[in-house]
């Protein structure tokens, strides 16, 4: 059994028929524990049905930091453990980015989703001016420093720059080792760290082979369940 993580986000994308079509797919492929996916709130349920009796979990890509109340368009982590859903992603950069999610936030939605008992996928990551500052190593140690006093082995971490999502620009061995070595350095030397920037079938066997990299969170290439499942074969 592959000890890797390997997580697709979805994003913003996907159809009753593309959900059908992909997932069916993945279900097929008889892959081992250690992969998820993370679908749009409205397909959840079915995922759930299309990859019922596989290993593969189920995943959300946020939710509300609150638990119950008058928050209008929110889904709570409580939700999410009732319908199976078993991850959540949490601070990914376009969240923070375009939305304007502040690392508190993220913070207090780690601890709604470990409540919960869903595992948390929080990501991490520097901008290209941040890197160009030499700026990279301060930001993420200040991104992690909500998850202080979280239990270890229920989230991992993902370290996305976010110059290197879904620009076809993949970071450097010498950019990601390093910087995974920081974050269980921050954290735990247990806390699984994914990559997450441009990873496709083509490059995961050598992100995979990078040292200190536990897992890859995957974008535009989780939309192709021949993309995804090679990536998932290449985790070792
Ligand atoms: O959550 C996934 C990341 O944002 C990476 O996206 P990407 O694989 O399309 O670059």
């Amino acid at each position: 059994m592959a000890k890797q993580l390997v997580v697709g986000n979805w994003k913003l994308h996907g159809s009753i028929g593309q959900i059908k079509s992909v997932l069916g797919e993945i279900a097929q492929a008889k892959l081992q524990s250690n992969v998820g996916v993370c679908v749009p709130f409205p397909y959840l349920m079915l995922a759930k049905q299309l990859l019922h009796n596989t290993h593969v979990q189920c995943g959300a890509q946020d939710l509300s930091q609150y638990h119950i109340g008058a928050y209008t368009g929110e889904v709570s982590s409580g939700m999410l453990a009732d319908i199976g859903c078993e991850m959540v992603i949490i601070g990914h950069s376009e969240r923070r980015r375009l939305f304007g999610e502040t690392t508190e936030q993220a913070g207090v939605k780690m601890r709604a989703a470990l409540d919960a008992g869903l595992f948390g996928i929080y990501c991490v990551g520097e901008s290209a001016e941040q890197r160009r500052e030499g700026r990279a190593e301060e930001v993420v140690a200040a991104q992690l420093q909500v998850l202080q006093q979280l239990p270890i082995g229920l989230f991992a971490v993902a370290y996305e720059p976010s110059w290197a999502v879904g620009s076809g620009m993949v970071a450097s061995s010498e950019q990601i080792s390093p910087m995974h070595a920081l974050i269980k350095s921050q954290l735990d030397e247990r806390v699984k760290v994914l990559y997450g920037g441009s990873v496709k079938s083509n490059n995961a066997e050598s992100i995979l082979a990078v040292q200190h990299v536990d897992g890859v969170l995957v974008g535009g290439a989780a939309l192709s369940a021949f993309e995804f499942v090679e990536i998932c074969k290449a985790a070792r």
